[in-house]
């Protein structure tokens, strides 16, 4: 059995953080462990409360798991803040994961998931260790301190991020302007390619970005390339926000029972 883990924080309301990674790895047949940064009271209209795990106890959770179990490959979510950060990245360091980091910020409703003083410790300890990074539009602004208009600053924002020593920056496009769902992707070689989606017309988009890297974790996991599990990836999430659940009262979660009925069409651009 493949066995990957998340390292991030729990949604109350089930749609994105741990929960929809956990559904996720489920569905793509690996077996999914868990370290959690902090709980959310959360839902889909809002974040209402946060309460965070300690950097000892997040690392005492990190060292349970890599102590006894064979972890292939991980994505980290919410972390929260610089010191669970710096804790992690210490750890892994010492490891050898294929790590996804989706550097979550700032959830759909507008509440900050990781404190301002974070963003130079990821960029600093835990960007540099990592496989593939998978920031959207405002995320990577924040990180490379860019405004990010067109599919030039697109390109220049993700040279930015490989000179930070990352293999893989996967630059998301659901916050573009554009008629598609275009995700961009760089590799350190050079090579780049892109994916192309139809976009929905949806306010169901709560843990689109949570869903995907844990794809991409899954599919690493089971020893897939890193550009067959960012395509396999998408098609994954593109198949979940196409079939929307409609529960809650606001932006409602993805489907992840949807890629067992439909698969999504990704165009795959060299
Ligand atoms: N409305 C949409 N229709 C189709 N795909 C979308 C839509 N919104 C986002 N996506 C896709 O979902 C994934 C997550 O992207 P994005 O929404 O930018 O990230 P985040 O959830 O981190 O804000 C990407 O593959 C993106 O292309
Ligand atoms: C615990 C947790 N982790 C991540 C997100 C981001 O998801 P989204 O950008 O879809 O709100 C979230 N809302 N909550």
């Amino acid at each position: 059995m493949n066995i990957v883990m998340t390292i991030a924080g729990s949604d109350s309301g089930g749609g994105a953080g741990i929960q929809a990674d956990l559904k996720t790895f489920q569905e793509l047949d690996v077996f999914g462990t868990s370290v959690i940064t902090a709980l959310t009271a959360q839902n889909t209209l809002g974040v209402h409360g946060i309460f965070p795990a300690t950097p000892e106890f997040v690392e005492q959770q990190l060292n349970a798991v890599l102590d006894d179990l064979k972890v292939k490959a991980l994505k980290t979510g919410m972390l929260f803040s610089k010191e669970i950060i710096e804790r992690i990245a210490k750890k892994l360091r010492e490891q050898q994961i294929q790590i996804v980091v989706d550097p979550v910020m700032i959830a759909k409703g507008g509440h900050a998931l990781l404190k301002e003083d974070a963003v130079q410790a990821m960029i600093k300890e835990l960007i540099p260790i990592a496989t593939v990074v998978t920031p959207n539009i405002p995320e990577a602004e924040a990180i490379t301190g860019m405004a990010i208009d067109t599919e030039e600053d697109i390109k220049q924002a993700a040279e930015k991020l490989l000179s930070i020593g990352v293999g893989c920056v996967v630059m998301k496009g659901g916050h573009m302007d554009e008629p598609t769902a275009t995700d961009r992707i760089y590799f350190q070689d050079g090579s780049t390619f892109q994916l192309k989606s139809k976009r929905i017309h949806t306010k169901h988009t709560h843990g689109t970005g949570c869903t995907f890297s844990a794809a991409i974790t899954a599919y690493l996991g089971r020893g897939f390339s890193v550009k067959d599990s960012i395509i396999e990836a998408k098609k994954y999430v593109q198949s979940a926000i196409e079939n929307p659940l409609h529960i809650g009262n606001g932006h409602g979660p993805t489907n992840h029972f949807a890629h067992r009925f439909h698969s999504a069409e990704v165009e795959v651009i060299e």
